[in-house]
């Protein structure tokens, strides 16, 4: 019988003025080991994942599932053992991961051949943006945008000499709830600051200047403002965490998780302080996952 693990990165995307657009991976992973055999079985291993009543109602069962009959073909059946310590609803990119998942595991069982540019497209269509699946995909930071909602373009950074460190409250905030925050359209004055500000923060992060790239994340005009008081301890963390030497602090992704952009080897001194401050957090000195999904011949947790 067929045993493989497929393995998949956390992700935080937008990193401040980069709305639906810039993402990186990060060293959180959803773990999920696959064994064929006669029957389906799915067993969650993590106290961070839903539970589900039939393995029919599993989201990454459904995702594999639609990819393989987009495909015209049938999945074999199998047990998915998952592990995960990404948490749900915080911003880090679960259903991402998720949604990847689901999309290698239909490739993986019905032997599509996906190519790294028709996973990006599956998984942005079921996503509805592509800012945390193109890093999942293929590592590190990704900028990526969607053509007239068609064709997807991407740049992968170079290696950036940067750690980060996130602070996860308890609390969820789903993707769906924080998007109906946001207004549905920006003056043309607004989307010209916008636009200039994630341009430069790009600029800056590519060419080494991570102090410039810190102060245009916190200028974020597209999402920020609208969600900082869905956000608790939003002007803490991000004062507190300047004082310890981070080049910039914004919202993960949808929030309620914020991260910090910090020197290479800072990450874990600046939690410990942080952690003093957040005492109700979880607070992790996370690195910048550089490979993206990855199938393993083995079972690994
Ligand atoms: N490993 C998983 N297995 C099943 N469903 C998942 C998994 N990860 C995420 N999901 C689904 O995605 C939802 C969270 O997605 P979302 O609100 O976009 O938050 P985020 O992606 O920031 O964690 C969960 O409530 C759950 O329905
Ligand atoms: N660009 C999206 C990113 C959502 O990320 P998630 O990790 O919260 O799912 C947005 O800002 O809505």
């Amino acid at each position: 019988m067929n045993k493989f693990t497929i393995a998949v990165p956390a992700s935080t995307a937008n990193i401040g003025p980069g709305f639906d657009s810039a993402g990186m991976a990060l060293n959180k992973y959803l773990n999920v080991q696959v064994i064929e055999q006669e029957t389906w079985e799915i067993e969650n291993h993590s106290p961070l994942l839903p539970s589900v009543a039939t393995y029919t109602d599993h989201f990454i069962y459904k995702v594999a599932k639609q990819i393989a009959e987009k495909y015209g073909k049938m999945l074999r059946a199998c047990k998915l053992a998952i592990y995960s310590d990404i948490p749900l609803a915080r911003g880090l990119g679960s259903s991402a991961s998720a949604v990847l998942a689901g999309i290698e595991l239909a490739n993986q069982l019905c032997s599509l051949s996906l190519t790294l540019e028709d996973k990006l497209k599956l998984a942005t269509e079921i996503e509805g943006h592509p800012d945390n699946v193109a890093p999942v995909i293929f590592g590190g930071m990704v900028i990526s945008a969607v053509m007239s909602h068609q064709s997807i373009h991407y740049f992968q950074l170079p290696n950036l000499d940067l750690d980060t460190v996130v602070y996860i409250p308890n609390i969820e905030l789903s993707t769906e709830a924080a998007r109906s925050v946001l207004p549905n359209s920006f003056s043309r004055d607004d989307a010209t600051a916008a636009s200039g500000i994630s341009n430069l923060m790009i600029a800056s992060l590519i060419s080494g200047d991570y102090n410039l790239a810190g102060k245009m994340m916190e200028q974020d005009v597209f999402h920020e403002p609208y969600r900082a008081e869905l956000i608790p301890n939003y002007q803490m963390i991000k004062q507190e965490a300047k004082s310890q030497g981070a080049y910039g602090t914004v919202i993960s992704g949808a929030g309620p998780t914020m991260i910090s952009f910090v020197p290479r080897g800072q990450g874990t001194k600046i939690a410990s302080f942080m952690k003093e401050k957040l005492s109700d957090y979880e607070v992790d000195a996370l690195v910048i996952d550089q490979t993206g999904l990855q199938v393993h011949q083995d079972l690994i947790k």
